[in-house]
């Protein structure tokens, strides 16, 4: 009898597709070719079933059977499932989003091994006869290969890309690969670890085998990186593979280096920034168990791991783990249920934990681990609050600032200036009839970006050339409001003549080579004074940074979203938190409107635990999440009476429903956006169970309503943003 595979393709369908199997065998989880309307798609095999539900005399006989073993096994497909269950996303994508791109398509898996390189014989000749000259890069990268092969990761961390580009371009080394994990060079020492690192490193490691949840709390400087080293180090002992999951930024050249160096193993890397190629065989070498360890960004939580033995979640309170579109999944929510799947330690790491997993060891589901001071000499900074109002200010640096900033330039160290808006203004303005720049498609202020005389809608990319003059009343008067990064860059070029200063945001760091070029040269000190947004807050160890002033936090003051205060209050921790990491005393300068707003009272007197646990509070008084689940259901419609009947009808569509509220249709924070108009639903229980129980049926009913394909609407389980 043959069998019946149940299929899953990259479709936005919540539904699995029947073939009949062909003369190959298809094993669960491998690709396979099916036909599918008039083509020919790679899906999934989910499901061998002795019986179709439809006519199984009508059903298509699958085709190529592309993978002889599961490209998504055990563990890894249970969580698929779970997780297309839980975030109410179609199986097919959710399956296809784990694959690397170029395993989405019928390609055949690159070869095992590692990338690697070995010399030629011209190679050898150039060197017998010097042709590079001693103790250049490119020769101490021929002199590298003279004992055999070596991986391509470690030759650039040797002498560089470009040394060895140049080299495979003269043909004195070609490429090859190495059949199993290089040879481990030897792993350079660290600092000893103090006692608090020593017993949260043993925690782990004491835990034996067996899922055990971590949170490690630990102030800014105080070392976490050598505890998850320790941890680590062990696994990869007793041969198991590591997985540490870092936010979108962190993951710069200089940090894989750091864990390449410190661990003397060769690491997976995983991000969007490499090439498909790239990606796939770190992707199989994780698969495969021949990387030992595999650090990557959110989408690394779902690489297949043949030996697992921990993971480890870095910053865990970063906004950047949450997948924002299409599989709205969490990343660090994914490497718990993972975990526990697999029966292995996880850690989270942080120095300004998210109210999510404070709550969660309140309620003793995690075991906390804490850091309570910074490691070797460094001390905590100091931070003083610069009182705004009634002062004048200069591109809007109070004189304290100013002075504070010439102070640490005098004392030969870097400074940061903080402020989280790119461009140069976030309004203009006409002075003589008020007209000021909108999106036409946002309503809202289009931000100046003076450098090159465009105006830019930072919410849609809407953008035009600067008037000349007023379009409204012709008035020469136009004046930019506020500053932006780049205000900021020229008023301290200006004010500090002779003294580099580098802007570090989204504007400057198009592209991955630029912003990695650039990341990389901070630590260096020759960049005097930085000047850059939330890119800069978060993970940089700069020694020579002193100074940190953060132009300005009112904003998030008064933001409706809830998680506001705990944003403001991880942010200014975290980018107060660069100065001051080696030997010299750091100090902070936090400039406001509003010195005496609760949240900052809070935050200045007891640090982010105290204003933590007053979140906490005011959640669970207010009946907000971590203590209650939400689920958001989110549309948009270019009329706005359409997206009103539609939402109307999805909030009827609900009955009922037992244990979940509705709340809804409200608008959306930002009303509109692009042209389309936006509203939504908030669902809203106390427990998972009755959310989850709640939301196929409903949605099923969603899907059926008359309106449905005339609107854009998605659901976001457990949203992070309500916009
Ligand atoms: N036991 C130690 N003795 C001396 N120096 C140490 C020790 N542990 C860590 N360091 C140094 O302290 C600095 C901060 O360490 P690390 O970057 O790991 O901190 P972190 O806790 O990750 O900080 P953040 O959360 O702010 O990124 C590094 O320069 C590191 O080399
Ligand atoms: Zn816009």
């Amino acid at each position: 009898m043959t069998s019946i595979l149940r299929v899953a393709l990259p479709v936005p369908l919540h539904t699995l597709f029947d073939y009949r199997e062909g003369a190959a065998r298809a094993a669960v989880g491998s690709r396979v070719r099916v036909p599918f309307g008039r083509r020919e798609r790679v899906g999934i095999v989910t499901e061998r079933v002795d019986a179709s539900t439809l006519d199984e005399a009508r059903l298509k006989v699958a085709g190529e059977v592309l993978d002889e073993a599961p490209l998504l096994g055990g563990e890894l497909l249970a969580t698929l499932r779970w997780a297309a269950r839980y975030y109410q996303h179609p199986l097919g994508e959710v399956l296809f989003a784990a694959l690397p791109t170029s395993l989405r398509n019928a390609r055949a898996l690159p070869p095992g091994g590692i990338a690697a390189a070995e010399l030629t014989p011209a190679g050898a000749a150039a060197l017998a006869a010097a042709t590079p000259r001693r103790g250049t890069r490119i020769a101490s990268l021929l002199e590298a290969l003279v004992a055999g092969p070596l991986a391509t990761t470690r030759l650039d961390a040797l002498a560089g890309a470009a040394a060895r580009r140049n080299a495979l371009a003269r043909g004195w080394i070609a490429r090859c690969r190495l059949a199993t994990p290089a040879q481990a060079a030897a792993a350079s020492a660290g600092p000893p670890l103090n006692d608090a690192q020593r017993e949260a490193a043993q925690a782990v490691i004491g835990a034996g085998g067996g899922f055990a949840p971590f949170l490690l709390d630990g102030v800014t400087g105080s070392g976490k990186t050598e505890v998850y080293l320790e941890i680590i180090r062990d696994c990869l002992a007793r041969g198991r593979q590591a997985l540490v999951l870092v936010p979108e930024i962190a993951l710069t050249p200089q940090a894989l280096r750091r864990f390449r160096e410190r661990l003397g193993v060769d690491v997976a890397a995983l991000h969007s920034g490499l090439g498909e190629v790239e990606r796939a065989r770190a992707w199989l070498a994780a698969a495969r168990g021949e990387a030992p360890l595999v650090l990557g960004t959110r989408s690394a939580v779902l690489v297949p791991l043949a030996r697992p033995g921990v993971i480890i979640v870095d910053e865990e309170h970063d906004g950047s783990y949450k997948q924002q579109e299409g599989f709205r999944y969490h990343a660090r929510d994914l490497a718990l249920v993972r975990a526990k799947a697999l029966g292995i330690p996880v850690v989270l790491g942080s120095a300004t934990p998210s109210l999510e997993s404070l709550a969660n060891v309140e309620a003793k589901r995690y075991r906390l681990l804490r850091l309570d001071q910074r490691a070797g000499r460094a001390r905590p900074p100091t931070l003083q609050v610069v009182d705004l109002r009634r002062q004048r200010l200069q591109h809007g640096l109070a004189r304290t600032a100013l002075e504070a900033i010439a102070a640490c330039l005098a004392r030969d160290e870097q400074v940061l200036v903080f402020r989280n808006r790119r461009g140069y203004a976030p309004v203009l303005l006409c002075h003589d009839c008020g007209w000021s720049a909108r999106c036409p498609d946002c309503e809202r202020a289009l931000t100046l970006h003076k450098r090159e005389g465009r105006l830019r809608c930072h919410h849609c990319g809407h953008e035009e050339r600067v008037p000349a003059a007023c379009p409204s009343c012709s008035g020469l008067a136009l004046h930019a409001l506020g500053e932006g990064t780049e205000r900021l860059e020229d008023a301290l070029g200006a004010q500090f003549p002779g003294v580099p200063v580098v802007r570090v945001d989204r504007d400057t760091t198009r592209g991955r080579r630029l912003r990695d070029a650039l990341l990389d040269s901070l630590p260096e000190g020759g960049a005097r004074i930085l000047v850059g947004t939330q890119m800069l807050a978060k993970g940089h160890d700069l020694p020579h940074l002193t100074l940190v002033v953060v132009v300005g936090v009112d904003e998030g003051l008064y933001s409706v979203d809830f998680r506001a205060g705990e944003r403001l209050g991880q942010l200014v921790v975290q980018v107060a938190g660069r100065a001051g990491r080696a030997d010299r005393p750091g100090s902070v300068i936090l400039q406001t409107h509003d010195p005496a707003h609760p949240l900052l009272e809070v935050l200045l007197n007891g640090g982010y635990r105290a204003l933590a646990s007053r979140l906490l509070q005011e959640r669970r008084d207010a009946g907000l999440p971590p203590f209650v689940q939400f689920a958001l259901l989110r549309a948009e419609a270019p009329q706005q009476d359409l997206l009103d009947r539609f939402l109307r009808a999805a909030a009827a569509a609900a009955g009922r429903a037992s244990g979940v509220n509705l709340h809804g249709p409200l608008a959306a924070p930002m009303p509109r956006r692009a042209g389309a108009w936006r509203a939504q639903i908030l669902v809203e229980a106390g427990e998972r169970a009755p959310l989850q129980a709640f939301l196929p049926a409903w949605l099923d009913a969603v899907r059926a309503l008359p309106d449905e394909r005339r609107v854009r609407w998605s659901i976001d389980v457990d949203p992070v943003d309500l916009y």
